[in-house]
């Protein structure tokens, strides 16, 4: 019988279960934490042993609980156990997130008691949670909320709940927002005064309920007999408490999981139960599952040695048998422009038939990308079309110059800028603007007030000049000459010294405006471009997927999908790693530095044929540098041309073009060195932090 399932699965599905897959399938009774490599089949097995538990084992397909993090993923796994087992949808088992789950009881038991509540997230909440959580952070601080800073604000929030941390303990020096504890406990005692509830808090509820009311916990106990969990590295401590309360006794739980792909720590997600495991449940069983299926021999053999700078993590062993392919390529730009053009001219040179995504760690990353793919008319689907971009501070002190510059009536921009000049005016001085009539200019106010002093008076003239002199430039001149005779750039200077975060990431916005002000010839043009881009962004989450687009997304959107090429781009210190985790890693704390290090090995392994990392050569001008994480890769690949001669970037007798020297043959490779016979030159000794790319060597690195 049991044979006849996997010849079956062979026969009609085409998967052939390696002995390590099978072990863990097999798995009847007791905890097992299934621990598997990215691509191993975690997902495929998990369905696989629905099927097994049904098919072979005769268990009631209504016992069977799976859960998973996100909606999408539990919809997936329905399908994909329907496509194994053939089962109607009606008889399948059942496959839920862990929030439905959770939903579920606390339904049952609020309506049993008669208690009504709302919701105060998702599509048909009556007020949105993120809309009283900025009423509450204004009121509090006495000032607007940025938001990004709100993200970090509801992050925060589901982290506390997740963690099981009680609001006595919550530390303000523990959280980046302000006035963190007071938010937090005005947002609460609002939802409880009011009988609203968020996601999180139904997990909390839920976990309550069932401690308490035996009755009902008994009743689920006795329902589901059989728990999975995939993508367990993401369960956080409220979640694993809950799945305990339930499992007990039989403890018939079944976890598949990957702690190198724990990226949603942030959120109160930790893989520490993972690493626990077998104190937790001295009975239960580790199965590994090492083999990929996923990606080619090159693209492996990197991120498994790129992965083991990471402390904290079970070791494993990933490897496949697939084929060499292609070497994952490294290619630094001197700007970002350069970085997009070589991306266009790539993506334009290459099959579309193959699926290709483009991952960055940031949202912002988007804009620039999304300006050159409409300009080129490359299809393309953006994964979440968040716009802190176009509300950025400096985004929105770009635009007032402009604004101001194009209209000297407009006081509103004036107001957002007027200090960011160095031009010494005063409150008083924003007074007599603000006062002013609608068809009176910023300027002549100021220039023929009698309040300002003469010299003051004679500067405001030249500042009108100077804003008359904007209105006439093209976009790109226009941007420089706010930075260097509007004193913008001093401003921005002044402002790293004591905030260099937020300055860096308005630095990286200001590229991005510099680069769609290339492509326009007017400042109307460039103001028009902006508007459009929000537009389509803000249009494309209503979107649908399309498979046949390249995919743009962040590399925490990326969980869990796979593509032929990946592109990674942006690949530069304080954004991936973040700045936050750098600060944190300074201090001794390797925690956040080592979920980014996880998650651009999430990146990596998305790639099933070519992997393309995209990062920028360091300027001191700038004060950027190279991603530390392409310099660990960069190091993997040539310990792996020391190691091992078989590898993709060298083989003796392969032919290769040379950018300087032209054609030639590689006669031998010993340690750091490649020697190669030139057709017009001889051999040559080259130090071999070359790749091969397409038989072209190209130099990898040149700090
Ligand atoms: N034994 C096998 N033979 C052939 N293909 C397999 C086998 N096991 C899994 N696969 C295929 O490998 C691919 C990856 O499987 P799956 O999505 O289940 O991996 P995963 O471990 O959940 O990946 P990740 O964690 O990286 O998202 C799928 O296309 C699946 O059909």
């Amino acid at each position: 019988m049991m044979k006849d399932f996997f010849e079956k699965l062979k026969e009609t599905k085409n998967i052939d279960f390696t002995d390590q897959q099978k072990k863990a399938l097999l798995h009847r009774e007791g905890p097992a934490l299934v621990l598997a490599v990215p691509g191993a089949g975690k997902t495929t097995v998990l369905i696989s042993r629905v099927a097994y538990l049904i098919n072979v084992l005769g268990i009631n397909p209504k016992e069977i609980l799976s859960l998973t993090f996100s909606r999408a993923a539990a919809r997936d796994m329905k399908k994909r156990f329907i496509e194994i087992n053939g089962t109607d949808s009606t008889s399948a088992p059942h496959f839920s997130t862990i929030h439905s789950f959770a939903h579920q009881v606390v339904k049952k038991e609020l309506s049993t008691q008669g208690i009504e509540y709302h919701f105060i997230e998702g599509k048909n909440a009556p007020i949105h949670k993120l809309e009283l959580l900025k009423q509450i952070y204004s009121h509090i601080n006495k000032k607007g909320i940025k938001e990004e800073t709100l993200e970090d604000l509801a992050n925060a929030i589901s982290f506390v709940k997740n963690r099981m941390i009680s609001p006595k303990d919550i530390k303000q020096e523990n959280f980046e927002i302000k006035s963190f504890p007071e938010i937090y406990g005005q947002y609460e005692k609002w939802k409880r005064e009011k009988r609203y509830i968020d996601f999180d808090d139904m997990l909390t509820l839920a976990y309550g309920i069932l401690r308490k009311n035996t009755k009902l916990l008994q009743q689920y106990r006795f329902k589901y007999t059989y728990i999975q969990v995939d993508e367990g590295q993401d369960t956080s401590p409220i979640q694993y408490a809950l799945l305990r309360l339930l499992v007990h006794p039989r403890q018939n739980l079944f976890i598949v999981a990957d702690d190198d792909q724990s990226i949603y720590g942030f959120r109160g997600a930790d893989p520490k139960e993972l690493l626990d495991f077998k104190k937790l449940y001295p009975q239960g069983q580790v199965f590994y599952m090492e083999e990929n299926f996923r990606s080619t021999q090159s693209i492996v053999a990197i991120a498994n040695q790129f992965i083991q700078t990471n402390q904290n993590r079970y070791h494993k062993n990933l490897h496949t048998q697939k084929e060499m392919g292609s070497p994952i390529l490294v290619k630094r730009s001197r700007e970002y422009k350069e970085q997009i053009d070589y991306l266009i001219e790539e993506l334009k040179s290459k099959d579309p038939q193959c699926s290709t995504a483009i991952l960055f760690r940031n949202h912002l990353s988007a804009v620039g990308l999304v300006d050159q793919l409409l300009s080129h008319d490359i299809p393309f689907y953006l994964r979440e079309g968040k716009r802190y971009f176009f509300h950025h501070w400096l985004t929105r002190d770009i635009l007032n110059f402009l604004y101001l510059a194009l209209d000297h009536e407009d006081g509103k921009s004036f107001e957002g800028i007027y200090y960011k000049m160095n031009q010494y005016i005063s409150k008083k001085n924003v007074d007599l603007v603000k006062k002013k009539s609608n068809n009176q200019s910023v300027f002549d106010v100021l220039k023929n007030s009698k309040e300002l002093p003469d010299f003051q008076r004679k500067r405001m003239a030249a500042l009108e000049e100077k804003f008359f002199i904007l209105s006439t430039l093209t976009p790109i001149k226009a941007l420089k000459y706010i930075e260097e005779h509007l004193n913008y750039g001093k401003f921005l200077q002044q402002r790293k010294k004591t905030r260099p975060s937020m300055v860096s990431t308005g630095e990286f916005i200001l590229t991005r405006l510099k680069n769609i002000a290339e492509n326009t010839s007017t400042l109307i043009e460039f103001l028009c471009r902006i508007e459009e881009i929000e537009n389509w962004m803000k249009q494309c989450s209503k979107q649908k997927e399309n498979s046949s687009a390249i995919l743009l997304s962040t590399l925490h959107g990326a969980k869990g999908l796979e593509f032929d090429r990946v592109y990674m781009i942006d690949l530069v210190e304080d954004q991936i790693p973040t700045y936050a985790s750098i600060k944190q890693w300074e201090r001794g704390d390797i925690g956040l530095l080592e979920e980014e290090r996880r998650l651009f090995y999430v990146g990596m392994t998305r790639a099933k044929k070519e992997l393309t990392l995209l990062s920028l050569y360091p300027s001191k001008a700038t004060d950027r540098n190279c991603s530390q994480f392409v310099e660990e890769v960069q190091a993997c690949i040539k310990n792996e041309i020391h190691q091992n001669q078989a590898n993709p970037y060298f083989k003796v007798q392969d032919k290769v073009q040379h950018k300087l020297f032209g054609p030639g043959k590689i006669q031998w490779i010993q340690d750091n060195t490649v020697a190669i016979d030139f057709e017009n030159h001889g051999v040559k000794k080259l130090a071999a932090d070359f790749c091969m790319y397409n038989g072209i060597l190209e130099k990898m690195q040149s700090i």
